[in-house]
């Protein structure tokens, strides 16, 4: 069990919030950089091929020491080893967290109940390589005897985020007779717009969902079946086109899908946490399992980072620690995750969810209403695109957004100098965010391009950057396999220390069930023509709105 803290009652954080009133309320970064010239030697820190540059931050070594006591009053490190160790810390659901086990490469054994989970991960692993393996080789045919050419993927929230985000940012890496796509939505234009793209004959349909019951899945996949029977007519051949990735077996079974065919995980995986289970099998058909294995050794080495290294050089703990800083002291709403490399452009769409499910909740362990602030908005797109849409708002605006920079050194596409152009603005906009430019720069600018002083006057408001902006820059040395491994379990243990630290249970997600819950009273209410008036007047005026609109039924 995790310890129920409220962390607003420690003395790390009484004396956080003195410093942070008496002291670093006032700091300009550019000052602490300026008298410190090991600053950034002192403020970042290696992990194989990863730079975590955390040094543009508003913060001092007191401001550390003080958020490492805050982790030590929250009993962080206890924290840690429950989740490794599989005790049950999602208490809400009575499960264990162990998506670690999932890319566990040690000899130890993880148990859940008394039962050492890992033989039964490796024997995934196998149906995994084995199931990718056939594919490629053509020694798994369609029912016609061609080759599966396409993978369509249907899942929703954690069973389609994770893969879509991998395959995309190792888009690279993909087998050369495999193309992946993904359908999540519930819309019919998913689902119809992917069909058009893929043949019956040579699709092979991963129906994605842990418990098998996501009223999205289950009605994409339908659909899908639908559309496959009309082309290949006998059920029979339903057994070589649509595999199941889930833990509920029986409804599996009942869909028509062979037991054979299905890629199990378990109830200790969390939604938003399973692209390393048999939800990653998109991934390795796409990618390759050899490529597959690699991200989840990227990963492994991180969690090996995050179990053994000092809290003190624990990436993951300094990105939840700086986090934990500008949400509860800053009053910081929002984090932006900004990476510099198109590859990854969903990357910081998946750690919406990752992090928003995770700690978007305001009830603590003790089921009481928290009085500070949780998880906040994760939002961001790639650079440089960013830079030319709201990035306007990050540097003049009144909100204060810590951004995370991430790029790669190498570029899989080195066109002339699009990469050097690329980190430029990586560099600059880091650079720009945090010493800004002073009403004396902007004057001496403007002097120089030849305009009045009333003129100068007039214009200057506008053109000053108050700077004091915060970032982390992530640099990797190329994003493989590996290094996204890597990169993704940091965001996932930065996720998890937050949670600790908060108090709140970051594992289960019951505020997604009140609109499927009503979505169900309502759907019913759209398969007539009767006038609604069970709402209240809102509801009822939409729905019956919506009658009159569409073509009476
Ligand atoms: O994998 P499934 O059981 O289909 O669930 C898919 C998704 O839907 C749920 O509503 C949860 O919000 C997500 O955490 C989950 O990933």
């Amino acid at each position: 069990m995790l310890p129920k803290i409220n962390p607003t009652n420690t003395q790390a954080w009484f004396l956080l919030k003195k410093h942070y009133e008496d002291e670093m309320s006032r700091k300009q970064m550019k000052d602490l950089f300026a008298s410190d010239a090991e600053r950034f030697a002192k403020f970042s820190l290696h992990l194989e091929d990863i730079l975590f540059d955390y040094s543009k931050n508003m913060l001092n070594q007191k401001t550390l020491q003080l958020l490492l006591q805050l982790a030590g009053d929250c009993e962080l490190k206890d924290a840690i080893h429950a989740m490794f160790a599989g005790i049950k810390i999602n208490e809400t659901e009575h499960r264990s967290v162990l998506h670690t086990a999932l890319r566990n490469f040690s000899d130890t054994p993880i148990l859940v109940d008394g039962k050492d989970v890992m033989p039964l991960v490796r024997k995934v692993l196998a149906h995994m390589k084995s199931f990718c393996d056939d594919v490629h080789t053509g020694k798994w045919k369609g029912y016609s005897g061609k080759k599966i050419r396409y993978i369509v993927n249907i899942g929703i929230g954690g069973s389609d985020l994770g893969p879509v985000m991998v395959t995309e940012a190792l888009k690279p890496y993909w087998h050369e007779d495999i193309e992946a796509f993904f359908v999540s939505n519930v819309d019919a234009t998913h689902i119809t717009e992917t069909l058009k793209k893929v043949t019956p004959e040579e699709t092979l349909f991963l129906v994605a969902s842990k418990t098998f019951t996501t009223q999205e899945t289950m009605t994409n996949a339908h659909t899908a079946r639908q559309w496959f029977l009309h082309t290949a007519k006998d059920e029979a051949h339903i057994a070589k086109h649509f595999v199941a990735l889930s833990t509920n077996e029986k409804e599996v079974t009942q869909f028509g899908i062979d037991k054979a065919n299905m890629f199990e995980f378990w109830d200790w995986v969390g939604g938003r946490y399973s692209l390393w289970s048999a939800i990653g099998l998109s991934i390795a058909l796409t990618i390759g399992y050899d490529n597959f294995e690699q991200l989840l050794k990227g990963a492994y080495s991180v969690d090996t980072h995050f179990r053994t290294a000092k809290l003190e050089k624990n990436i993951p703990v300094l990105m939840a620690l700086i986090g934990i800083w500008y949400t509860n002291f800053f009053g910081a709403q929002s984090e932006a995750i900004l990476p510099y490399d198109q590859y990854m452009h969903r990357f910081s769409a998946y750690f919406q969810q990752g992090n928003m499910e995770s700690n978007g909740k305001s009830v603590d362990r003790s089921g009481n209403p928290v009085n500070y602030a949780t998880g906040p908005v994760i939002w961001g797109e790639p650079g440089t695109n960013g830079q030319h849409a709201f990035y306007q708002l990050i540097h003049q605006g009144t909100l204060l957004i810590p951004c995370d920079f991430i790029a790669p050194a190498i570029s899989h596409n080195p066109v002339g100098d699009h990469h050097q152009k690329l980190l430029s603005n990586f560099f600059a906009q880091t650079e720009a965010l945090m010493n800004g430019k002073s009403e004396n720069e902007v004057k001496a600018e403007l002097v120089k391009t030849g305009k009045n002083e009333e003129e100068i006057k007039k214009l200057c408001p506008f053109k000053i950057f108050t700077g004091n902006k915060p970032t982390n820059s992530i640099l990797v040395k190329e994003i493989t396999p590996y290094s996204l491994g890597s990169l993704i379990a940091l965001y996932e243990h930065k996720i998890f220390v937050q949670g600790v630290i908060w108090n709140i249970f970051s594992f289960d997600q019951w505020g997604v069930e009140l609109g499927k819950q009503l979505a169900g009273n309502i759907l019913p209410e759209l398969l007539n023509n009767d006038e609604i008036s069970s709402h209240d007047s809102s509801t009822n005026g939409l729905i019956n709105a919506y009658k009159k609109l569409r073509t009476p039924l």
